[in-house]
């Protein structure tokens, strides 16, 4: 479509790789309720689109189906098996945050056929990642590190503990703007701190939530600025706001002239005829999500933040407010019953005037 520099010439590689979150990010907006029906539907629409990797997992990563993150509907080891029997070109990623899946759970995704591995951290605790790398490269996979709530640190800080995660093994770190918090520029500044610390050894990547609506506007400026690997979620589906549409993600790269690979009009398709369908309640930026990319808080605490507010009657967007104050990270969810209960009893001794 368009004549820039990025556009891929036929026969060559795309510009940019981009990976598919649906049925793993997505997982958040679906309650983990996915269906093997779904997953192999949505992995062949992805993988005739011609996206390059898919990610399976449950929306907290490999292990996470658990009363503390929500069960998921199927074993997630069913659904990556059924995704890697579906995909014919594309390849197979799982996630798994280290101290909810273990080194077990990712062997058994490897004997399930998935061959890309992600590893994500909290974003100052890279060195938590690197039994993960080392078990992930033995096993033969392909490996990326996420930093997770990357706007929490100065880009040199993150550029430090990407360091880690390639030493570690890692061969492409992203920028996770696990919040939706990342201004233009704060995306910018991260990426190029991280290409210039670690790109002649890995690559960099970005992956982007909607709460402030920037999640396709920050995964431009990131491959502008050098990230090789973009994330996106077909109709958005993700925690939180959601992620980066990866059929609007397409069509702008397209636009712009950065090659992906990937046929617009079929992953249009996918979105709108696959997906679309069987999701419940689309990701909105309703208030409550979008206090998420304004006070910098965790995605993935959204639906929890939802059932807090509805137990102890207090707005969901409050008790993420304080939630942000306080800076909790991932793994942290239990604090925010305790921000709710805190919010109740403050309400009880104030009643409204
Ligand atoms: C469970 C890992 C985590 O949610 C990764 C991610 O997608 C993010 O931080 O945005
Ligand atoms: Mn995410």
């Amino acid at each position: 479509m368009s004549t820039t520099t990025h556009a891929t010439p036929a026969g060559a590689a795309p510009a940019v790789r981009i990976t598919d979150t649906t049925l793993r990010d997505g997982s958040h907006a679906m309650g983990h309720r996915f269906t093997e029906e779904q997953v192999r539907a949505t992995v062949h629409a992805l993988d005739r689109a011609g996206v390059q990797v898919v990610e399976v997992s449950h929306g907290d990563g490999l292990g996470g189906s658990s009363f503390n993150y929500g069960f998921s509907l199927e074993e997630e080891i069913t659904l990556v098996r059924a995704a890697v029997d579906e995909a014919v070109r594309a390849r197979i990623a799982v996630l798994l945050v280290p101290g909810i899946g273990t080194v077990e759970d990712l062997r058994r995704a490897r004997d399930a056929g998935a061959d890309v591995a992600r590893i994500a951290t909290h974003c100052t605790e890279a060195d938590v990642s690197a039994q993960h790398f080392a078990a992930a490269r033995a096993l033969g996979m392909e490996t990326v590190g996420f930093l997770m709530l990357a706007h929490r640190l100065a880009p040199a800080e993150l550029a430090a503990q990407a360091r880690l995660m390639v030493d570690a093994g890692a061969q492409c770190v992203y920028v996770v703007d696990s919040a939706g918090a990342l201004g233009l520029a704060d995306a910018q500044d991260r990426v190029r701190e991280l290409v210039r610390r670690i790109g002649s050894d890995a690559q960099v990547g970005f992956h982007g939530h909607q709460n402030l609506s920037l999640g396709v506007a920050n995964s431009v400026v990131a491959f502008e600025h050098g990230a090789r690997q973009l994330d996106g979620a077909l109709c958005g589906l993700g925690a939180g706001a959601g992620n980066a549409p990866t059929e609007i993600l397409t069509a702008t790269l397209d636009r712009v002239g950065v090659g992906t690979g990937i046929d617009v009009h079929a992953v249009l398709a996918a979105a709108d005829e696959v997906v679309r369908p069987f999701v419940p309640r689309l990701p909105w930026p309703d208030r409550a999500a979008i206090v998420q990319g304004y006070a910098g808080v965790y995605s993935s605490f959204l639906l929890h933040a939802r059932v807090a507010a509805e137990r102890y009657g207090v707005p969901a967007y409050e008790i993420l407010e304080r939630v942000g104050a306080a800076g909790y990270v991932g793994g942290q969810e239990d604090m925010i019953t305790d921000v709710a209960l805190r919010l109740a009893e403050e309400r009880a001794l104030t009643p409204p005037r």
